[in-house]
């Protein structure tokens, strides 16, 4: 059970890590796992802290510090993407990796999960600075990551250039050719067709399912979205392209509003790289407004704890789907609940993006590559009966979708573990 001591507490817990602890001691054992597999799954079997010396172009010399956390590896290789973000923590990479294998479980890969992250602003460096900073955490990780042990992939601020620079350093380090070492990569080097968008078009799935199950016609659904980067950009053209008015979106500076509906195209062709757009502009909301418009379908597609206790009450969508991870408070997803929302959570509703690495994986292995469209009907494949094993797993149990994915995702590796007879 959630410790109701925690969630009474005056401050809400914004901790990713212990948030998603609890939620897995209770999927645990509503699953009938006793507290000897809590206490091994809690924590990623392997952390490496790692301090990347990076040459920066006036001269001087910048030390960074990243992380790389495998959750557990009794499924198979670990698989997550690595973040540049001047906030990264070590219990958020911690959080990140155990959603990866709660991502991977849902999805039935063949992989347990994993995450890295820089402390670092890249928006604040050079193009060569961040190839430098991207080979030196290739490095400073070559020792516990490959294609048959971890394979990273991106994640915020991070894209296939630096994936580009990444597989060329570990390819230079083991001296042969790995384009199966990392996922997300440009084509010419081995990339899947159809990864660059795949985060939005399996919440785009997503939404499609919960608007069925929910009764909302996706034609003129009204549609907010936070953050205009790789996941929350296509998704906005996907919702646009659909029929579906997006009325809302934001960056980390702000956000845009029209009633009648933002020009999409227009916007994406102004942002840049980073996902920026707003500034652009001088009429812009804040982003807590922005989670708070009149809508009917919300998707946080930015950064964590942004649907608090503070805010739950005054979202007024019928349904949210989480792009981003740990978008949403534990409390949040309660009174959420409580109000009737149908909240699709991160480890089901963005997992589009690990399954398409999968297939990049998959592809570089067999030197074989897919046309889009098969990359696409195998994505709709699996979203679509993950979704319906999660939202089945939620009505019989008459609990919350967020708790409902973490059984439906932590079994897998719980089995595999007592197979295995490491308890
Ligand atoms: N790229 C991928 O394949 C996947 C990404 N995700 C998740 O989706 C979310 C977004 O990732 P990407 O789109 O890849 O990143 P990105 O770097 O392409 O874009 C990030 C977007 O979020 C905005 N942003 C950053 N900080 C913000 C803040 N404090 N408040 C509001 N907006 C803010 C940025 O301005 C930008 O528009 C993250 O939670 C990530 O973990 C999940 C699965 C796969
Ligand atoms: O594509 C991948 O392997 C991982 C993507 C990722 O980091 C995520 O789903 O959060």
């Amino acid at each position: 059970m959630i410790n109701q001591a925690d969630i009474n507490q005056s401050t809400e817990t914004l901790n990713v890590l212990k948030q998603t602890q609890m939620v897995i001691k209770e999927a645990l054992q509503k699953l009938g796992y006793g507290e000897d597999m809590f206490e091994l799954l809690k924590e990623p079997v392997r952390m490496l802290t790692v301090r990347i010396p990076v040459r920066m172009d006036d001269g001087s010399t910048r030390v960074f510090t990243g992380y790389r956390a495998q959750h557990n590896d009794a499924v198979g290789p670990t698989k997550g993407g690595i973040r540049f973000h001047p906030d990264v923590t070590e219990d958020e990479v911690k959080a990140l990796a155990i959603w990866m294998t709660l991502k991977c479980g849902i999805a039935q890969l063949p992989y347990g999960g994993a995450k890295g992250g820089i402390i670092c602003d890249p928006r604040e460096m050079s193009f060569r600075e961040l190839e430098r900073l991207s080979r030196g955490y290739v490095h400073a990780i070559s020792q516990i990551v490959g294609p048959n042990k971890d394979i990273p992939a991106p994640d915020v601020y991070t894209n296939s250039q630096i994936m580009a620079w990444m597989m060329d350093e570990y390819s230079r380090i083991r001296e042969f050719d790995s384009p199966g070492f990392i996922t997300g990569k440009p084509l010419v080097l081995g990339g899947s067709l159809g990864r660059d968008r795949s985060t939005a078009r399996g919440v785009t799935i997503a939404i499609q399912e919960a608007a069925k199950v929910a009764g909302i016609d996706l034609k003129g659904a009204r549609v907010v979205v936070q953050g205009f980067g790789n996941a929350g950009g296509y998704l906005a053209k996907f919702m646009h392209d659909a029929g579906a008015v997006v009325i809302g979106v934001s960056d980390a500076y702000g956000g845009l509003y029209d009633p009648k509906g933002l020009d999409i195209d227009y916007l994406l062709d102004r942002r840049d790289s980073f996902g920026t757009v707003t500034k652009l502009y001088k009429n812009t909301i804040t982003n807590r407004e922005l989670l708070e418009l009149d809508c009917d379908i919300l998707v946080p597609a930015a950064v964590e704890n942004q649907i608090t206790r503070e805010n739950a009450a005054n979202i007024k969508a019928k349904i949210i789907v989480e792009a981003a991870n740990g978008p949403t408070t534990l409390e949040a997803t309660k009174i959420l609940h409580d109000r009737g929302v149908l909240l699709v959570p991160d480890v089901l509703g963005n997992a589009g993006g690990v399954i398409v690495s999968y297939f990049e994986w998959v592809q570089n292995n067999q030197g074989l590559y897919w046309a889009e469209e098969e990359v696409d009907n195998k994505l709709r494949e699996i979203l679509v009966r993950s979704f319906r094993t999660v939202y089945e797993t939620a009505q019989s149990r008459r609990i919350d979708m967020r708790l409902a994915a973490y059984m439906v995702g932590v079994r897998r590796t719980a089995e595999a573990c007592k197979l295995r007879g490491w308890l």
